[in-house]
């Protein structure tokens, strides 16, 4: 080591170092590795040595300098491993652009609506025969899911005849995805994996989609031509944007909803902030109006997705260094950072878990989120400094969450229209939430190892009361 350098802990397994470890259970290492070397320190994980930072109040020595840290050869990497991927000519700076102006605004705002009429439409016109109002027993994660990504396939794609079949084989595809993208398949998983990339690439192609319609995908594939993208890539492109656009929503509405259900306290409070929705409570059971549902405070459900993505959003922020930099840290410690190493961020473990932030933070609080007066509690301390960053589910700096508006957005109409149309109980009243699928750390939301038992069906009173 040179002078101010990070400690370095290399593993035993020459070029692999803590891979395996790290690929099992991110957190659980990290966490051991903070233990025993403080808030910043070095990995080898095969073959990168990866300065792992988890001071929150240092982050923006990081994320705020876009020159000495990158993400494009790292993402580029990841794209092609993943979605076998690589986009010749790109312009990053140019498609986050065309990003953000589609989810903001006018944009978001279409998208929105059509999104709230899509899960109305799967969730209660859909389920409106006599049978409905008879129990249908379920997995809670499935339900989510399915429903959330057709209805987000259904806005963004514009495609309504084959959103059940993109879904089944989605899903099929993001079972295997970490170990895509650490290269990890057996050689039967490799065949599914390639197989099912093949059928989502045919399925999204124009031969099955839409062509004449002003959607947000044709939208984007006329920003691929007009970049010089031939068809191939940019159905493989849309891949890569299915796949980012719908694989944290559902999972984030299965932790919200099985929360609620294993905490009746923190349900009931959801529910009455509910029944004080003038939209809801005047719409009976007609579906209410988006920008009317949008307008209202719900700072007790604001708290809940809070709380719910504090404990289960999990990205790693990962950077390369692309030139030797001094990282000042916020108590004035200094650390030298080679060129070539990377160096990540893992807000998951701190802020969002960190127990000198957050009291008890494996605990689902509600209303941690909440102050005294009802507002956002937005003032968290570490170490005597207020946090700019106490949760990060939406990433930080130019790669965040382009799409942070509309998801939110979404899940809320979902879990209100939920509430208000269906009953819905735990099949076991003592079930408890599975664990999370610890492989997954690292790759946006958790997602369960197993599902949670439910029943639903749709209320028979004409007042949607929930
Ligand atoms: C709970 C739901 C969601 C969570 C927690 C989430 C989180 C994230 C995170 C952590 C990133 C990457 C940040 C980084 O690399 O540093 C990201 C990127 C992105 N998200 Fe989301 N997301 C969610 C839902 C959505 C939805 C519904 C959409 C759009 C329909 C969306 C669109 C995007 C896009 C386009 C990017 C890529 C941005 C870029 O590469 O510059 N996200 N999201
Ligand atoms: C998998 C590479 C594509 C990145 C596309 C986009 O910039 C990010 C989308 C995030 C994605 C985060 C998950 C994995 C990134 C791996 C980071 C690493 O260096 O290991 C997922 C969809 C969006 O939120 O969660």
């Amino acid at each position: 080591r040179r002078k101010n350098e990070p400690p370095l802990d290399k593993g035993h397994i020459p070029w692999l170092g803590h891979a395996l470890e790290f690929g099992k259970d991110a957190a659980k290492f990290l966490a051991r590795m903070k233990e025993k070397h403080g808030d910043i320190f070095t990995v080898c994980v095969a073959g990168h040595y990866v300065t792992v930072l988890l001071d929150p109040s240092s982050f923006d020595g990081v994320l705020g300098d876009t020159v000495s840290f990158d993400f494009s050869r790292i993402r580029g990497q990841l794209v092609k491993r993943i979605f076998s991927l690589q986009l010749p000519n790109s312009d990053p700076a140019l498609e986050r652009a065309w990003m953000e102006t589609h989810f903001q605004g006018v944009s978001l705002r279409k998208l929105s609506s059509s999104m709230s009429s899509h899960l109305y439409n799967l969730l209660v016109t859909n389920r409106n025969s006599c049978s409905s109002s008879m129990w249908t027993e379920d997995e809670l994660f499935g339900f989510c899911y399915s429903l959330l990504f057709r209805a987000g396939y259904l806005t963004l794609f514009e495609k309504e005849d084959n959103a059940a079949a993109v879904y089944r084989e989605f899903r099929k595809f993001d079972e295997l995805l970490t170990k895509l993208a650490r290269s990890t398949l057996k050689r039967e998983e490799g065949k599914i994996a390639r197989a099912s990339q093949e059928q989502l690439w045919e399925l999204l192609s124009p031969r099955c989609l839409n062509e004449d319609s002003d959607s947000w995908q044709q939208s984007y594939r006329r920003f691929l031509r007009e970049q010089g993208m031939d068809a191939d890539v940019q159905n493989k492109a849309l891949l890569l944007q299915l796949w980012t656009t719908q694989c944290n929503a559902g999972p984030a509405a299965f932790w919200i909803l099985g929360f609620l259900l294993t905490h009746p306290e923190a349900m009931e409070a959801v529910k009455l902030e509910i029944r004080g929705l003038s939209t809801l409570q005047n719409t009976s059971l007609q579906r209410p109006a988006l920008n009317q549902l949008e307008a209202q405070h719900t700072p007790v459900f604001d708290s809940v997705l809070k709380e719910t993505l504090r404990l289960t959003a999990a990205v790693m922020i990962n950077r390369e260094v692309m030139q030797e930099k001094v990282l000042r840290m916020a108590d004035g410690r200094e650390y030298l950072l080679r060129r070539g190493d990377r160096v990540c961020l893992f807000p998951f473990l701190s802020p969002q878990m960190d127990p000198e932030i957050h009291q008890e933070p494996q605990m689902f609080k509600y209303d941690r989120f909440l102050t005294p007066s009802r507002t956002l509690k937005d003032d968290f301390y570490k170490d005597g400094r207020r946090l700019k960053y106490y949760i990060m589910p939406w990433g930080a700096g130019r790669n965040s969450c382009v799409g942070r508006e509309f998801a939110a957005a979404a899940i809320r109409q979902f879990v209100f229209l939920l509430l208000t149309h269906l009953d819905l109980e735990l099949c076991h009243p003592d079930a408890k939430l599975p664990p999370v699928n610890p492989k997954r750390y690292g790759f946006g939301m958790l997602q369960p190892d197993g599902d949670l038992q439910v029943r639903y069906r749709l209320k028979t009173t004409r007042s949607a009361d929930p």
